[in-house]
């Protein structure tokens, strides 16, 4: 068994914000990070993903839980680690050389030799040549090999990467990938472990030794499972296309639950993705054209879609009740079937019953609304109910998106100026 280089121990993490109802955002996290490995963790948007990471590196402080690095629990910054963020986080005045060094300014070292290291790094990311040059006059590929390049020089022990590709466009995106996987499977870099939080289940099957799934409101760890295929990975090869097909699964998963459990579920008011009616009525008749049962891998690249985007408009299908996932496959259900051949008006009376049905939230919306003498009820009065589940900017999010679901379904109409729902008469 190799090493084990960090150790997260019952990590959660709580933001007490005024305006968070619920701010619990991490769970009893326990992982080991093992030397050798290259792992990355995916899960839906917003459940957590980069809060852990910061964790890791020591930047935002756990609630509860411990982080331990070569064995000792860590206070303050982790210094095992470098970080790479999506966002580049250069410094627009300093030269790629300044850049890269900055990431040995609190080392106790020569100037000389933190040029050296600077030099010899920048050299291995492949920007030999761009030393003198400014952030802006580099694309974003090479702003993100200064990224990488100024994490690599600390020579850290674990590098943390904050989906750091998704800033680039696909092809800048593939070679990067390439460039980073080379330098650490050939060993040219000191790193021991490297930890890659991503978007892409196809990313994540392609470079990682072991995936990381974590769920939503709170992230706690669903799987953890280990990819043991060679590089370099062929992306046709049934081996490969049969782990991203479980993740995919995994991912879009929803608990089974008893009936009691699933009735008591039905009262809950719970978020809804923020997916308008109009896109997922377009998913709807797309899995229809596609023969009714299509792999969701298949699909989200069919889509050209990120997880980010495409697992709320699967959670929504599945919400109300237009589709069910199987091994990795999304299926029509009979209503969703009924839904696609349907005319428009017909569409519209069956999403009002399945929106009825399965959003407690939309249905609080019109039992009020008819409770009203002159049906008519203010937006703010829904937002202010919702704020204590959600939060005032979530509640505002759900709002928007029950708003257009109402109205598509004709429940009730909305004046944008008066800002008032109404019932019509
Ligand atoms: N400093 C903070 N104060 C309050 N809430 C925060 C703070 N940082 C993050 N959050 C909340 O914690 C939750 C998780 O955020 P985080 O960025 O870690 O998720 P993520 O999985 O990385 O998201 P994404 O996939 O969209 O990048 C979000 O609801 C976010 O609003």
């Amino acid at each position: 068994m190799k090493k084990t280089l960090m150790a997260l121990e019952q990590i959660g993490k709580r933001y007490n914000q005024p305006d968070q109802a619920n701010g619990s955002i991490l769970e009893d996290i326990n992982l080991q990070i093992r030397e050798g490995e290259l792992v990355s963790v995916l899960g839906p948007s917003g459940s957590g993903k980069s809060t852990l990471l910061r964790i890791m590196a020591g930047l935002v402080a756990p609630s509860q839980g411990s982080v331990l690095y070569d064995g000792k629990r860590i206070a303050g910054t982790n210094p095992g680690v470098g970080m790479v963020f999506q966002s580049f986080a250069l410094f627009p005045w300093l030269t790629v050389l300044e850049n890269v060094k900055l990431g040995l300014e609190n080392r106790p070292m020569r100037e000389e030799e933190k040029l050296r290291k600077a030099l010899s790094v920048i050299d291995m990311i492949g920007l030999d040549g761009f030393e003198g040059a400014y952030p802006k006059e580099l694309s974003g590929g090479m702003r993100q090999r200064v990224g990488i390049g100024r994490a690599l020089v600390m020579e850290p022990d674990v590098l943390l990467m904050d989906e750091p590709f998704s800033a680039l466009d696909v092809l800048t995106a593939e070679n990067l990938k390439r460039d980073l996987l080379e330098l650490w499977t050939e060993r040219k870099i000191p790193t021991k472990s490297i930890i890659l939080v991503t978007h892409s289940i196809e990313e994540a099957v392609y470079l990682s030794d072991r995936a990381i799934v974590l769920s939503r409101d709170p992230a706690r760890v669903i799987s953890d499972i280990p990819i043991r295929l060679p590089h370099w990975r062929d992306k046709q090869d049934p081996l490969f296309t049969s782990l991203v097909d479980r993740l995919y699964a995994i991912l879009t998963k929803r608990e089974a639950k008893t009936p009691e459990a699933a009735e008591e579920q039905k009262k809950k008011i719970e978020k809804v993705p923020a997916v308008p009616a109009g896109a997922l009525t377009g998913f709807i008749e797309l899995i229809d054209d596609l023969g009714h049962q299509v792999d969701l891998y298949k699909l989200a690249d069919q889509l050209s879609l990120d997880l980010e985007d495409f697992l709320p408009i699967v959670e929504t299908a599945q919400t109300l009740g237009f589709a069910a996932i199987q091994h990795g496959d999304i299926a029509l259900t009979d209503i969703g079937r009924r839904f696609a051949d349907a005319s428009v008006l017909d569409r519209k009376e069956i999403f009002r019953a399945q929106v009825q049905q399965h959003v407690p939230m939309m249905e609080r919306i019109i039992w009020i609304l008819h409770s009203k003498s002159n049906n008519k009820m203010e937006r703010a009065f829904f937002e202010e109910i919702f704020e204590k589940h959600f939060g005032a900017e979530e509640a505002s999010r759900q709002l928007d998106i029950l708003i257009d679901w109402g109205r598509y379904a004709e429940l009730f109409t909305y004046n944008e100026q008066t800002r008032v729902l109404f019932l019509e008469s």
